[in-house]
């Protein structure tokens, strides 16, 4: 038995890519002319693990997301997702935007069931796994509300429970806090942070927030200006799980500080 084998036989699966790019690369042919937005991007993503994107406005990071769902196809290079090319739309993966995509007409458990009626898996076993995740994600009093009901961090709780329903192989997160308050994203840290402990799914998180990537993430890749590409891979060495206080610690600042230099020296901060 291979080693990748073995170590998945026993439960751990750290060894194996989930994720897989070589020489990814995005243009986009429009009627203004040819826009490069990504690449060349050959990354590696082991399952389990939560991989930050950070990068200037404009450098590709959706479309790096996009492509690697199948939503959109690259135009060079490759994509694999569990050892295969990604050649249509994923259906095991979840999914969560910053604009939440909840339909106001259904109530919040019934939003989190439509992966399970568009899969049509077994309702019962599914909507008790719905509940349990409301419920991990301290929302399971507003089951039976509807969206419109909901303040915003609330409504992104719940696309999580959506994204999760169906224990996909990996969860793509693009920008999901960036509409929230302060506050409410700490917050929204600390729960997405328990919630990938539990549930062990392999993430891919897209962010403008440095401290954030550095929070969440096991690693956190750090693009240059369009077309993106890979400036710095920094392996996030900090115990799990973290409190926010984390974030005063020098080993924390110390990687902050690594990604904002990045930024600095490609004139996308200054001062
Ligand atoms: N469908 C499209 N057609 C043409 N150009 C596009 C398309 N989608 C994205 N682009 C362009 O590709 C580039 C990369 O866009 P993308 O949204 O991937 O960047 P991003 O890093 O996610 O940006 P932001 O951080 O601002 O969300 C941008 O210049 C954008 O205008």
């Amino acid at each position: 038995m291979s080693e990748d084998a073995a170590a998945r036989d026993n439960g751990s699966v750290d060894r194996f890519q989930i994720i897989s790019t070589r020489d990814l690369e995005k243009v986009y042919f429009t009627a203004q002319g040819i826009v490069r937005a990504l690449g060349p991007v050959s990354i590696s993503l082991p399952a389990g693990e939560t991989l930050g994107i950070v990068g200037p406005s404009g450098c590709g990071k959706s479309t790096f997301l996009r492509v690697v769902a199948g939503l959109d196809t690259a135009t060079r290079g490759k994509v694999e997702v569990a050892g295969k090319p990604v050649t249509a739309p994923l259906t095991d993966v979840g999914i969560v935007f910053q604009r939440d995509l909840l339909l106001d007409w259904r109530s919040v458990i019934d939003n989190v069931m439509l992966p399970s009626e568009l899969r049509k898996t077994d309702r019962k076993a599914t909507l008790q796994r719905a509940y349990e995740l409301l419920e991990e994600l301290g929302v399971a009093d507003f089951a039976e509300r509807n969206p419109w009901e909901l303040s915003g961090g609330m409504r992104q709780r719940v696309s999580i429970a959506r994204a999760l329903l169906l224990r996909p192989s990996m969860l793509l997160l693009d920008e999901p806090f960036s509409a929230l308050d302060a506050l409410t994203r700490d917050q929204m840290n600390v729960i997405l942070q328990r919630l990938q402990m539990h549930e062990r799914v392999t993430t891919l998180f897209i962010t403008h927030s440095i401290p954030e990537a550095v929070f969440l993430s096991d690693r956190v890749i750090v693009m240059s200006n369009r077309p993106g590409q890979v400036l710095d891979d920094i392996k996030v060495d900090l115990p799990k799980p973290r409190t926010l206080s984390i974030r005063e610690e020098p080993a924390f600042t110390e990687i902050t500080r690594r990604i904002r230099e990045h930024f600095e020296r490609a004139g996308v901060l200054v001062g």
